[in-house]
């Protein structure tokens, strides 16, 4: 597909020809242009505004949508307002330290804090975050596609089966599959200005999946993420939880520095596949959160054997026991491992996680394990 290139005086214009019809002031003038970007005819702009005017000019903002998309070279366009959020208190050290507990999530604009794509009243400064939530985990990998998904959704309804309330967020803006995979096509309702989070498998789940079209996800830039990852913690009402998991974005670069700044975490889970060279992104991974001061709870080897569903054959398809291996050179707990298993991949891809519509199968113990040892690593570390 072809794009046009598009410039901010594009943008602009269009943006002056939308006008109240009340004040006859144009959106650009009651709002500022944060920034667009153009990917495969997909336009996306940001427009920052002061948070009391957001509910008032969400109509305006239907009509750039339509008027932008009369632009050459856009298919679609989504206009999504940002209001700044007031400096809150906290720096991730602080965060790190404060034994899982959320706090405020600490100013900073130019991470893309103070942006909030879904509008509403960003809480005063110093407000604790998340009050009612005992620990936040994040589901980490040092690279993308080793079952990192697959394994957060698992590890959270095991959790809960382990009678813990538990809560699933994900953090993956860009390549947001949790939705798909506890199979929930409708969108989550606010309630007194607050979104419910789905009720699905035994858990409290939120993706970006659920409330936005993928492909528009795909596109945000740093700021809209930051922000939309600020108001999944602000704003959704997750009510009384034992455990938070959080899916992260695949990697170790700013993107997850940064979530990280947001995210007071309890401890980190390390997903990894048991080659070598995925065997390096992981050992990247735990460096990373140690030097974040988040506890790594373990290491867990994904795909580590192949179980032959006709002779219950087990074959080392990628090698085996590698991240058992760089758990012990590293002085980190490991935490088990799951077989590559056509199952897993059938009941991920059918919206029914195998650890709830298949406790019993061996892919599900394998994960239940898991939990059970997640859950007492919590523990320990509370103790
Ligand atoms: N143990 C397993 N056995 C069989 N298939 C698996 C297993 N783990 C994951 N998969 C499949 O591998 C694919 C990738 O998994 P998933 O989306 O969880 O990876 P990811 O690491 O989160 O990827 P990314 O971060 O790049 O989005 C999915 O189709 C999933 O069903």
């Amino acid at each position: 597909m072809v794009s046009s290139p598009l410039h901010h005086d594009d943008i602009a214009r269009v943006l002056d020809s939308v006008r109240d019809a009340q004040t006859g002031h144009s959106l650009l003038a009651l709002t500022k242009l944060e920034g667009f970007r153009l990917e495969d005819g997909r336009l996306g702009v940001a427009l920052a505004v002061a948070k009391e005017q957001a509910a008032r000019l969400a109509p305006l903002c239907d009509e750039a949508k339509i008027a932008l998309e009369k632009l050459p070279g856009v298919q679609s366009a989504n206009v999504i307002l940002t209001a700044h959020r007031p400096a809150g208190a906290g720096t991730p050290a602080e965060a790190a330290t404060q034994g899982g507990r959320a706090a405020a999530p600490p100013p900073k604009a130019a991470a893309g804090g103070g942006h909030r794509p879904f509008g509403g009243p960003a809480p005063a400064p110093g407000t604790p975050v998340l009050p009612d939530v005992k620990a936040i985990i994040a589901v980490a990998s040092g690279k993308g596609g080793v079952g990192k998904s697959t394994t957060a959704t698992n590890l959270a309804i095991g959790l809960a089966q382990e009678g813990l309330r538990v809560g699933l967020m994900d953090a993956d803006i860009h390549g947001p599959s949790l939705h798909r995979m506890l199979g929930t096509e409708s969108k989550p309702e606010a309630r007194e200005g607050r979104l419910q989070p789905m009720e699905v498998w035994g858990l409290r789940a939120v993706s970006i999946g659920m409330l936005v079209d993928e492909k528009q996800a795909m596109i945000w830039r740093g700021p809209m993420v930051m922000g939309a990852i600020n108001q999944f913690l602000t704003d959704v009402d997750w009510g009384p939880l034992d455990v938070l998991v959080v899916d992260m974005p695949p990697g170790t670069g700013d993107a997850q520095l940064s979530l990280m700044q947001k995210v007071p975490l309890a401890g980190a889970v390390i997903v990894s596949t048991p080659q070598d060279i995925a065997l390096i992104d992981a050992r990247r991974g735990v460096t990373m959160f140690e030097k974040m001061n988040v506890p790594v709870l373990g290491l867990i080897e994904n795909m580590s054997y192949f179980c032959c569903p006709n002779c219950g054959h087990n074959t080392e398809l990628f090698g085996h026991g590698g991240a058992r291996k760089e758990a012990e050179a590293m002085g980190v707990p490991f935490l088990g491992e799951v077989p590559l298993l056509a199952d897993i991949r059938a009941t991920g891809d059918a919206g029914a996680p195998i650890v709830a519509s298949a406790p019993e199968s061996e892919g599900a113990q394998a994960f239940r394990r898991i939990a059970q040892a997640t859950a007492e690593a919590l523990r320990h570390r509370n103790a």
